[in-house]
């Protein structure tokens, strides 16, 4: 069953094409992560997805709610996990969590309860009556989640929840997004560390320059570069040349493609084939080098994309 679904969506700001045509079906329940460098479209994405800004075209629905004509019922059912933290620093965590609930109409015993309930699930009742600068990043990041959850969402948008933060309290965000899965909450997860989606998500897709340029399970993602990526590269470009003809007849080879003086490959197995390939380069008494070795991973297959690493 469909929680979102975007079809052709595309913003745009004057000339400056930000997302092309998306399209996209994210399941409910399902940890869904958008992965991409920084400037991708990313928070433009979930911007639209939460009805936040408009698409310049293109239909957006979540949970069967009209994007366009339902922004209201849909911000009842989104939480959503700022990029940036959205908390008011000289009030403690319990008062930040209120005014959020308030914001929502929660009142009284209910939202006193809930916020308990919150803390405890952030690991912040003890903290939770000292003022929010006090905390460290990681705490903060912690309270911004609890405050997109206040109002019992369906699906939660989480925006680089992890940036700048220690290994605890990441590990205590992950475990939390776990927990939020069981209880059938779908996750939408925009990250550039790809670690990260390998650990978490369902399903990712890659974005690159406002678009789509892979989708699936990690397994099935990384399987597109099977056994790796070798680079080469040579002064000669005849003999660069006359090495991509005798790959290209390898069984080991599985892809090739000449960038200039360079030749990149996708092989069946990196280990075991790039023995062969230097005993032919030797055989050949040739001055072609290996200047670049990478082992199957969502990074790797985003740089064979793209020709860019993920995080510069
Ligand atoms: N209001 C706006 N007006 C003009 N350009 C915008 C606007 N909002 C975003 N952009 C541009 O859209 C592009 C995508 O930005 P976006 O914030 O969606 O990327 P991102 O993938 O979330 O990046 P990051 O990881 O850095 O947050 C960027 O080039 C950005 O400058």
């Amino acid at each position: 069953m469909a929680m979102i679904l975007c079809d052709k969506v595309n913003k745009h700001y004057e000339n400056n094409h930000v997302v092309n045509d998306l399209d996209l079906t994210i399941n409910k329940g399902e940890i869904f992560g958008l992965l991409g460098p920084n400037g991708a479209g990313k928070t433009t994405s979930i911007s639209m997805m939460t009805s936040q800004i408009l698409p310049s075209n293109g239909t957006i629905k979540i949970n069967d709610l009209d994007g366009i004509t339902k922004r209201k019922e849909i911000k009842k059912i989104v939480g959503i996990v700022p990029q940036d933290i959205a908390l008011y620093p000289m009030l403690n965590a319990i008062d930040n969590l209120k005014f959020f609930g308030e914001l929502y109409g929660i009142k009284g015993q209910i939202l006193k309860d809930r916020v308990n309930e919150l803390l405890s699930l952030v690991g912040l009742a003890d903290r939770a009556k000292e003022p929010i600068k006090n905390y460290s990043g990681g705490m903060k990041r912690r309270i911004n989640i609890a405050a997109a959850l206040i109002h019992q969402p369906l699906v939660v948008f989480m925006d680089e929840p992890t940036v700048g933060i220690d290994p605890q309290s990441r590990n205590q965000i992950f475990d939390l997004i776990k927990l939020l899965k069981s209880q059938g909450i779908t996750i939408v997860y925009t990250t550039h560390y790809m670690e990260e989606a390998t650990a978490l998500c369902d399903r990712v897709a890659i974005i690159d320059d406002g678009s789509i340029i892979a989708l699936g399970t990690v397994e099935e993602l990384v399987s597109d570069v099977y056994g790796g990526v070798v680079e080469l590269s040579g002064d000669n470009q005849e003999e660069v040349r006359k090495f991509v003809d005798l790959f290209q007849q390898e069984s080991f080879t599985k892809d090739i493609r000449l960038s200039g003086s360079k030749i990149e490959m996708v092989v069946e197995d990196i280990n075991k084939n790039v023995a062969e390939m230097l005993e032919a380069l030797n055989q050949n008494d040739s001055n072609l080098k290996i200047i670049n070795m990478m082992h199957p991973s969502l990074e790797t297959l985003f740089l064979y994309k793209t020709g860019k690493k993920l995080r510069d």
